[in-house]
């Protein structure tokens, strides 16, 4: 089953403390943007990609695509400030009967048989994420004091992708927009229109680079997939 796929790369990358947009942080030499594109290059599955860019990047990250022959790259949209505001743009850039996953450009390890098992998923049910269950114990605090510790078994970690049917993503978005109804992710924005949402099993080595940590643990998990090559 065929899919597109939004890919938002338009944020600051502030938390990395890079002084540049991360998705050009190098890693084994190639901009970290080129590392997510490839994987959904060469997934046979995916037929369209859209790449959210910031506006004055967007003609060196077509240079990029162009430069690795990244043929699906089929369109790069100015993103906006928000995260939402950027996969808003890239979901209304398409028009598809395929199912959509929304990836962070940041993401560059997650795998092909989590995208497989969103794919199915969504199609069954027309919305799914990818999650994995919280290994800390977490606790709500207020002005540095415990409020309560929650219930661990019902708490999962969630990734992207995140997959939809494409004219219930489109709806989210727009209806969001209307009511000043703002979420971390894209999910959020779907349960809030009261549309369940399936979990479906994600990795922990699909980490989203973030903070400078993370580009240790991206080291060692490019390391480990060289060694098992
Ligand atoms: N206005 C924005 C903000 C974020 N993103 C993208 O959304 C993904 C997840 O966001 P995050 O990790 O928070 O990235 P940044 O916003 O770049 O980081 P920071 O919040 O530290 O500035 C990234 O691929 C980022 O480029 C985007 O397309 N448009
Ligand atoms: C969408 C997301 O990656 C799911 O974990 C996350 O919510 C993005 O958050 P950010 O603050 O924009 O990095």
């Amino acid at each position: 089953m065929k899919y597109s796929v939004v890919i938002p790369a338009a944020g600051q990358g502030k938390r990395m403390k890079a002084g540049k947009n991360k998705q050009f942080l190098e890693l084994r030499g190639e901009p970290l943007i080129v590392h997510t594109l490839r994987l959904f290059e060469q997934d046979s599955l995916c037929d369209t990609i859209v790449l959210v860019a910031n506006g004055e990047e967007c003609e060196i990250m077509r240079e990029l695509a162009d430069a690795h022959q990244f043929k699906k790259v089929k369109a790069i949209i100015e993103g906006g400030k928000e995260r939402q505001d950027s996969c808003k743009n890239g979901v209304d850039s398409l028009k598809t009967e395929q199912v959509v996953l929304i990836h962070d450009g940041a993401r560059p390890f997650v795998t092909y048989d989590v995208i497989r098992r969103l794919v199915h998923k969504a199609d069954e049910t027309g919305a799914a994420i990818a999650a994995v269950p919280v290994k800390d114990t977490i606790k709500r605090v207020k002005e540095g004091v415990v409020v309560d510790t929650q219930n661990r078994a019902e708490l999962w970690s969630v990734q992207t992708p995140q997959a939809f049917k494409w004219s219930l993503i489109k709806e989210a978005h727009t209806r969001a927009k209307e009511a000043g109804k703002v979420g971390t992710d894209d999910a959020s924005l779907v349960e809030w229109l009261g549309h369940e949402v399936a979990i479906v099993e994600g990795d922990y080595q699909n980490i989203k680079l973030t903070t400078p940590d993370d580009l240790l643990f991206a080291e060692a998990i490019l390391k480990e997939r060289e060694r098992k090559k």
